[in-house]
């Protein structure tokens, strides 16, 4: 999940060219009725179920683009069973759900709790991915709107739930180090030293100040940078996602001849990620 452009379908295709090489099953579901190219392999694609065009094109609705979006958000969740079919043959397998863009389905529109709802009924463990553009990092006061986007689809969703920084290949070295005061943020300090050189006025300041204190009194708005370019910072990721989802902990050990089977590089890699 993420706003418009954070790099939602990025992360999947990187997650899944990352399992590709670790030889572990990773599937992809579309379910952005407005999406039309994909860099993955799409298991599911809810497309087939509706799409923002179906929505705008019929003659009684005539949404535009953003109400088309949330109708046939509520569309599929009146139409979970079709998701359950195209489910239906999986197993112990990982599955990445690429949602839209809009704000207004993680903040107040009910689709995304009741889909976390009934994956929970058909015992999917289930984990929020929440994404966010690294310019968000760049000024204290859009670094709070991020962060309030970010908490407001956590307490929504009520699930295990993990904030990341994307695009970081496109920072210079100073905008990096920059970055870490945001990593474990001190929202208080923060604003505070945006408030010394800023005009603004008493009231917006204050509102920050509240803001800032709501945020630290929940103290579970964390983030952890992705750099796509990176393979260590993929498998951090993957890591910290499959502990949330306790991902592997019930499955079978495997024979040692599976490993014999794999070769380099692919077989350093996997020694790797459980070294890692
Ligand atoms: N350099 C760089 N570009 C990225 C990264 N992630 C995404 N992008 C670019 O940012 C743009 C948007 O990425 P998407 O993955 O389509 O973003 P999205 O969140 O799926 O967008 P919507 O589905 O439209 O909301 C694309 O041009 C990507 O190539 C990244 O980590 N590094
Ligand atoms: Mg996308």
């Amino acid at each position: 999940m993420g706003p418009a452009g954070s790099g939602k379908s990025t992360y999947c295709s990187t997650i899944v060219n990352h399992c590709v090489a670790l030889r572990r099953t990773v599937h992809v579901v579309n379910l952005d009725p407005a999406a039309e190219d994909f860099s993955y392999p799409v298991m599911a694609d809810i497309r087939e179920l509706i799409s923002v065009d179906d929505a705008m094109e019929d003659e009684a609705l005539h949404f535009g683009p953003n109400g088309g979006l949330i109708f046939c958000m509520e569309y599929f969740a009146q139409n979970f069973d079709w998701l359950r079919e195209e489910l239906d043959d999986m197993e112990d397998d990982y599955i990445l759900f690429d949602c839209p863009g809009q704000i207004e389905l993680y903040t107040h529109v009910p689709v995304m709790k009741q889909l976390v709802d009934r994956l929970h009924s058909w015992n999917f463990y289930v984990c929020g991915v929440f994404l966010l553009d690294a310019q968000f990092m760049i000024e204290p006061s859009k670094f709070v709107s991020g962060v309030l986007s970010a908490l407001s689809t956590m307490v929504n969703l009520e699930v295990p739930h993990l904030n990341i920084i994307t695009k970081l290949d496109l920072l210079n070295k100073s905008a990096r180090k920059d970055l870490e005061r945001y990593l474990e943020p001190d929202l208080q300090q923060l604003l505070a030293s945006e408030m010394d050189d800023s005009r603004m006025n008493q009231k917006f300041q204050k509102l920050n100040k509240a803001i800032a204190s709501l945020v630290d009194d929940y103290s579970l708005v964390h983030f952890l940078p992705l750099d796509i370019t990176d393979e260590d910072s993929i498998n951090d990721t993957l890591l910290q996602i499959d502990s949330a989802i306790q991902y592997g902990e019930d499955f079978e050990p495997k024979e040692p001849k599976d490993c014999d089977d794999v070769d380099d590089p692919t077989g350093s890699e996997i020694r790797d990620y459980f070294d890692s």
